[in-house]
């Protein structure tokens, strides 16, 4: 459905997105995560056909962003970070002028609208003025307006930012519910948690590196095989961070907060030496645990010191 090569955007002298390796499959609904300015806007703009690649390339429904732009902005709704709506209009007439530019005309054009202001759960204000809606109804009605045309593909550019945690949790069921209608989501977010729970697939982006991009349990999978673990003794801290320094199964020690973090070598399961060490040289241990693991630990763990 989505897949580019080398997808690469300069900016004079920064590389905004630098060659971006993409694969994504019917009903993949993947977590775009990176920082503000990392290049989530920019890769989703190129993919819209909006801005040209400055190298490589993207097919979006097996269609070069190239040559066929037309046909793939049909295929495409891309909904950006902010948009404008218009004074002196219902939310039924905004929806059914868009309609229009679509070329939806007929009966057809007021039902599609009415069923994509039911998909959304914004029915209850067909006859409302779209100026005076919330912010969350509005990309709420901004996400209806981009599903009229049948897009197989979705690209939503920070769709929950500036909402509310209850709006917020209605965009991320709306997501999955995309997810299940046999859409491809690419939805961005500066926020982990906030995709972690909706996304089939995820993928982090930093300075324009896409530096982590797999399914859910992959990543997670990658991670568990980086266990930390997270150890207090009640005095001499340093001195035990030294001893276990030296522990063959142990392949980093950091001391954050007043604890240690150990990442155990790979292939490491069986840790139950590292305690004894520590009780035989005379230590006490007031903390010793494995770091749970969570799609955010997982992404930290993975990340850590991967961009400078
Ligand atoms: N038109 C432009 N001209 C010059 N630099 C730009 C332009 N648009 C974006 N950039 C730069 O490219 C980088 C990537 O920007 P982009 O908007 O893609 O990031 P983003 O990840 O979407 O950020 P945010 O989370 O803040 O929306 C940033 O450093 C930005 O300053």
């Amino acid at each position: 459905m989505i897949e580019t090569k080398q997808l690469t955007k300069r900016y004079g002298d920064l590389i905004a997105v630098n060659e971006i390796n993409l694969s994504l499959r019917e009903g993949d609904v993947f977590g775009f995560i990176g920082p503000n300015g990392s290049g989530k806007t920019t890769t989703m703009r190129m993919l819209a056909t909006l801005l040209n690649p400055d190298y490589g390339e993207a097919y979006v429904c097996g269609k070069s962003i190239y040559t066929n732009q037309e046909e793939i902005r049909r295929l495409v709704g891309y909904m950006p970070d902010f948009f404008g709506v218009y004074d002196d209009m219902t939310v039924l007439e905004y929806l059914e002028f868009f309609a229009a530019s679509y070329r939806i005309s007929g009966p057809a054009r007021r039902k599609i609208c009415e069923e994509k202001l039911e998909l959304v759960d914004m029915s209850f204000k067909r006859d409302a003025m779209v100026n005076q809606l919330s912010r969350g109804q509005t990309q709420r009605i901004g996400l209806a307006r981009v599903l009229l045309h049948e897009p197989q593909v979705l690209l939503l550019d920070e769709p929950a930012s500036g909402l509310d945690p209850r709006a917020r949790i209605e965009i991320r069921n709306l997501l999955k519910r995309l997810g299940e209608l046999n859409k491809t989501v690419i939805v961005s977010s500066h926020i982990l948690p906030e995709l972690a729970d909706v996304c089939t697939r995820v993928g982090m982006i930093e300075k324009g590196h896409l530096i982590v991009d797999g399914y859910v349990d992959e990543v997670m999978r990658k991670a568990r095989q980086q266990i930390l673990l997270q150890i207090q003794v009640r005095e001499r801290l340093e001195e035990a961070a030294k001893l276990l320094e030296q522990h063959p199964q142990i392949s980093k020690i950091e001391i954050v907060k007043g604890q240690i973090h150990a990442t155990l070598a790979l292939e490491v399961l069986d840790y139950s030496s590292i305690p004894s060490t520590l009780i035989e040289n005379g230590f006490k241990l007031t903390l010793f645990r494995e770091e749970e693991v969570n799609l955010e630990t997982a992404f930290l763990s993975l990340t850590r010191g991967l961009v400078q």
